[in-house]
């Protein structure tokens, strides 16, 4: 659970790279930066200039080469923060599991009695008006169906904070409207922080702040609070 006024991510010149010599590629360069609750962000910028790695170093699923993240209003399971649900462009939800089964996998993993993660499951589901989907098959989804059923997952872990990375990328624009309502539906119940990695205005324009990034860097002044 978070504890209420502590950012809940807080990026102190964090640098990623990738390789080593001439391959070396640097993906951030020295970004600060810091999450706080019910912040609504939308991380812009060009192909390559370092959204998707920004959201992966927030999330914990990739280490600064250098600089250090922290999640202050989070707890650490394994070294990595409890309570950061993450949305990817592509909804990747496991073939061999039904819809149901899929949303509650997060919650088993995480220890979660089955009796109790079933229920959680389908609760998120009915919300997100996917009840009938419930003993689909992934395959048998559209895209934009499979993205609103990667979404009730991260609404039944109830996190925190809400990382999702060009989550209507692969969407047309309609389909991709409604995918959005349901996340900012879904961070509103949830009470959380949402942060969005995306090129689309349009999403863009549906966030309350935006972090404009160019070649691995931040272009707009760091937040308030972060230590230099
Ligand atoms: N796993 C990786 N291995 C090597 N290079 C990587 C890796 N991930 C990202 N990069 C490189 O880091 C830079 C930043 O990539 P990143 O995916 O963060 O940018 P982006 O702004 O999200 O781009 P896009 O909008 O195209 O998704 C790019 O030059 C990219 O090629």
């Amino acid at each position: 659970m978070s504890s209420t006024g502590a950012a809940l991510a807080e990026c102190n010149d964090v640098t990623r790279t990738y390789g080593r010599g001439p391959t070396e590629v640097v993906a951030l360069r020295g970004v600060s930066c810091r999450v706080v609750h019910g912040q609504r962000v939308a991380v812009t910028g060009e192909s390559g200039s370092g959204k998707s790695t920004l959201l992966h170093v927030l999330a914990g699923l990739e280490p600064p080469s250098s600089g250090c993240i922290t999640w202050p209003g989070l707890g650490l399971r394994g070294g990595r923060p409890d309570g950061v649900g993450v949305v990817f462009q592509a909804p990747s939800l496991l073939p061999m599991l039904d819809v149901a089964d899929n949303v509650a996998v997060p919650l088993l993993l995480s220890g979660v009695e089955p009796e109790e993660a079933h229920p959680r499951a389908l609760a998120a589901l009915e919300r997100l008006e996917l009840a009938d989907l419930a003993g689909a098959a992934p395959e048998e989804l559209s895209g934009g169906q499979a993205q609103r059923v990667a979404l009730a997952r991260v609404l039944a872990a109830e996190p925190a904070l809400v990382l999702a990375d060009e989550p209507t990328g692969q969407l047309d624009r309609r389909t991709a409207g409604h995918v959005l309502d349901v996340l900012l539906e879904t961070v509103d119940v949830l009470g959380a922080a949402l942060v969005v990695s995306t090129h689309d205005p349009a999403v863009a324009d549906r966030l309350a702040e935006r972090w404009p990034m160019a070649d691995g860097r931040l272009t707009v002044p760091v937040p308030s609070g972060v230590r230099r």
